[in-house]
């Protein structure tokens, strides 16, 4: 079973605009709403991809409700802990440029808190656990280090997406992989990052701290993917692009559909790469009819 745990998840406020001015009224042409947070996305996806998961996290108030209600019309088997407050919504404008507002999201009790770690003890050996998303504000940053070591005698495979110290702090645990953006990558190593090489050297450094697999996502230039005895890159296909809101998250999710398959790394590379480009077509989340397509069109070099 793939089990997706999503702390702090939103509702996606997706506004569109011919153009955004700060400091003035803007009035939209286009809205939606959607289900969001990177762990939520990621069940989404595999969905859609037609592979069931179970979705944990904290979800609160009217908010909480729509998020809940929504996933269970698309037939997504949600675990949620109730929380008292409301969960956040993150508003993102899509005009000349995406702008992202991400809230900071509700506080999270001990209780409330035991009570994620209880479902977590008991995910099985050969599971899957995602540990997707940012974690509020209030709640120690080596959460997730915390939860993988309420599996520590089993074999789960750990995927980590988040930022700075919460994902270092993994990687002592030797998570089976790992996923940051580029932004990511400058932020956990202080640096910039300007060429393939660098981002290839990071990516080599995160190995060595412990992370058996490193897929660095790079937007429009698609992905590398660097672990002990190999570096591959995925060129991403082209295609207009009409919302990057989730494409890691999709990456994440067709990654470990496309492994699940045959135990084969780089048929979870290109399923990853093909769901992520095929979400940053689409205005929501990926289907699998054009990531199907979009897998054709999927090389990958080893460098
Ligand atoms: N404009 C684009 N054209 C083609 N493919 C894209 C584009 N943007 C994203 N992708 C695909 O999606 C993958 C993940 O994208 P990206 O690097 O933007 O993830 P991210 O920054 O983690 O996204 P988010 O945090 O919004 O989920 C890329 O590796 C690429 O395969
Ligand atoms: O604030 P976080 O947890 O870092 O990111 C949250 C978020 O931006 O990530 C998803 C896209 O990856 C969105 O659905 C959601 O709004």
């Amino acid at each position: 079973m793939i089990y997706t745990v999503t702390f702090n998840p939103s509702i996606d406020y997706i506004v569109s605009l011919e153009d955004f001015g700060l400091g003035t009224v803007n009035r939209v042409t286009k809205d939606a709403k959607y289900p969001g947070g990177k762990g939520i996305n990621v069940s989404r996806v595999l969905n859609n991809l037609g592979k069931k998961s179970k979705a944990l996290g904290f979800i609160g108030g009217f908010t909480g409700d729509f998020i809940e209600e929504f996933l269970k019309k698309e037939n997504i088997d949600t675990h949620f802990i109730k929380i008292y407050e409301d969960t956040r919504i993150n508003v993102k404008v899509k005009s000349n440029e995406e702008t992202e507002i991400n809230g900071n999201g509700p506080h999270i009790d001990d209780e409330s808190l035991e009570r994620l770690f209880n479902k977590i003890k008991k995910i099985k050996e050969d599971d899957y656990l995602v540990l997707s998303g940012n974690i509020q504000n209030s709640l120690p940053r080596n959460m997730y280090s915390k939860i993988q070591s309420l599996l520590k005698d089993k074999r789960v495979k750990v995927i980590v997406d988040t930022t700075k110290e919460a994902l270092i702090s993994t990687l002592e645990n030797k998570p089976f992989l790992i996923k940051p953006n580029i932004k990511e990558l400058e932020e956990i190593f202080e640096t910039n990052i300007e060429t393939r090489e660098d981002v290839i050297s990071y990516g080599k450094k995160l190995v060595a701290m412990g992370a058996q697999n490193v897929i660095i996502s790079m937007g429009k230039d698609g992905a590398l993917l660097v672990n002990k005895d190999v570096i591959l890159y995925g060129e991403a296909p082209k295609g207009e692009s009409k919302n990057s809101v989730g494409a890691g998250d999709s990456l994440v999710a067709g990654f470990i559909y496309g492994y699940g398959k045959n135990k084969n790394l780089l048929d979870g590379f290109k399923w990853g790469i093909a769901c992520g480009s095929a979400t940053a077509f689409s205005m929501d989340l990926c289907e699998r009819p054009l990531v199907e397509k979009l897998l054709k069109e999927i090389k990958i070099l080893t460098l």
